[in-house]
């Protein structure tokens, strides 16, 4: 995917229902945290943060239909299969790490289902919805992908339903979800390359940008709650801004920005998944410093100077974590290009 595929026309949103029997399509984004502190902890258990997101091309899809019979019919696939994922990450013959890592509930439970469920609710949509949702991002990896997800398929429901892609309570529903499902909308319905979030993550800026950026990312085989990530974390006595990625993104200075980049959940990370720690320091000792931590991990990332020296990073760290057999717990390593949220919604 690339920037071409946000659409203003999509943002703009008209108000017509789509004739029955319609198919949907989006693509539904990683995002990486580029700074993240915290900046005060709530009595709700949530937490004031400051962070810089950023879209990338690493994508799930989705598809969907309305149906006649109420509720949500959820189906969901791994692409690549499950099968080559697991023999990537070293655990094809290891059930439970298969199921720990790879398994994403079809049930109520999926982000997908709790916001169509809503979308349901909020505006008295009659019937229901079939939804196909094709995995591609890492769960529990920090790049936000069942966030995502939920605000694709929203998305796509108020296409189908003929609801404004402009409606506030499209937003009041990605934010009751979840602290990071809002930025997934874009910006007052307008494509969003970067955003500072505030409160606990909803609270949304634009960020302009220079240009996209050219990233490694590497999942490590772990997923980690975001829940317990927080929990284990502690908010220092002096929270630092996000004011320096922020000026630095828009010059579009890949040093300037790898210096300012920061997550303050990395060090609670590193302790509960010491893989994370060693994928850390290999990719440091090679040369690339600014590797960190997206949002409560697993995933890491190193920002790059050109699409040519991504593609050298990522062999690089595949000869190194990737695993070609079942040797144990390896990494998936990809290459990435920052977008802009939200992806069109294309009628099939
Ligand atoms: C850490 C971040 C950084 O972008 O991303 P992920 O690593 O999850 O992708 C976000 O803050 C995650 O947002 P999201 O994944 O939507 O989390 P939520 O479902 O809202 O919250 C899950 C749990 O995390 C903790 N939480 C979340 C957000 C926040 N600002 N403070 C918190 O303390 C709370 O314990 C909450 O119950
Ligand atoms: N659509 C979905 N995709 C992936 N995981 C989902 C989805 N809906 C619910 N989940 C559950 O949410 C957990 C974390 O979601 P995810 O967004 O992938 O992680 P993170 O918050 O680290 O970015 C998963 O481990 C899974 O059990």
């Amino acid at each position: 995917m690339n920037a071409d595929d946000t659409s203003k026309d999509e943002c703009s949103g008209d108000s017509s229902p789509l004739p029955s029997g319609t198919v949907v399509h989006t693509r539904a984004p990683a995002k990486l945290n580029l700074f993240l502190e915290l900046c005060a902890r709530r009595d709700d258990g949530f937490h004031e943060i400051d962070t810089v997101m950023v879209p990338i091309d690493w994508c799930d899809e989705i598809t969907m239909s309305r149906t006649s019979t109420p509720g949500v019919q959820l189906s969901v696939d791994w692409m690549p299969s499950k099968l080559v994922r697991s023999q990537r990450l070293g655990i094809a013959d290891d059930p439970a790490a298969i199921d720990a890592l790879l398994g994403i509930p079809a049930d109520e439970t999926n982000l997908v289902s709790r916001g169509l469920v809503r979308m349901i609710q909020r505006f008295g949509i009659q019937g229901g919805f079939r939804c196909d949702l094709r995995k591609s991002i890492p769960a529990g990896a920090g790049m936000g992908g069942a966030s995502s997800d939920a605000a694709a398929a929203i998305r796509c429901a108020a296409k189908l339903c003929g609801i404004s892609a402009q409606s506030p309570e499209l937003f009041q529903i990605c934010a009751e979800i979840g602290s990071d499902v809002p930025f997934f909308l874009g910006h007052g319905n307008q494509p969003l390359a970067a955003a500072r979030a505030t409160g606990r993550g909803e609270i949304l800026n634009p960020v302009p940008t220079a240009g996209p950026l050219d990233i490694v990312v590497i999942y490590p085989c772990v997923s980690l709650s975001t829940a317990k990530v927080y929990a284990a974390s502690q908010v220092p006595p002096d929270p630092q801004a996000a004011d320096a990625v922020v000026s630095a993104l828009a010059l579009g200075d890949v040093g300037k920005i790898g210096s300012a980049m920061m997550n303050r959940l990395s060090d609670p990370a590193r302790i509960l998944a010491p893989q994370i720690d060693e994928i850390l320091k290999s990719v440091w000792r090679g040369g690339y410093r600014t590797c960190q931590l997206t949002g409560s991990g697993s995933a890491c990332f190193a920002l790059v100077n050109s699409t040519v020296e991504a593609s050298r990073l990522a062999s690089n760290l595949r000869a190194k974590f990737e695993r070609s057999s079942n040797a144990g717990c390896g990494a998936i390593v990809e290459t990435a290009r920052t977008t802009r949220v939200p992806s069109i919604v294309s009628i099939q």
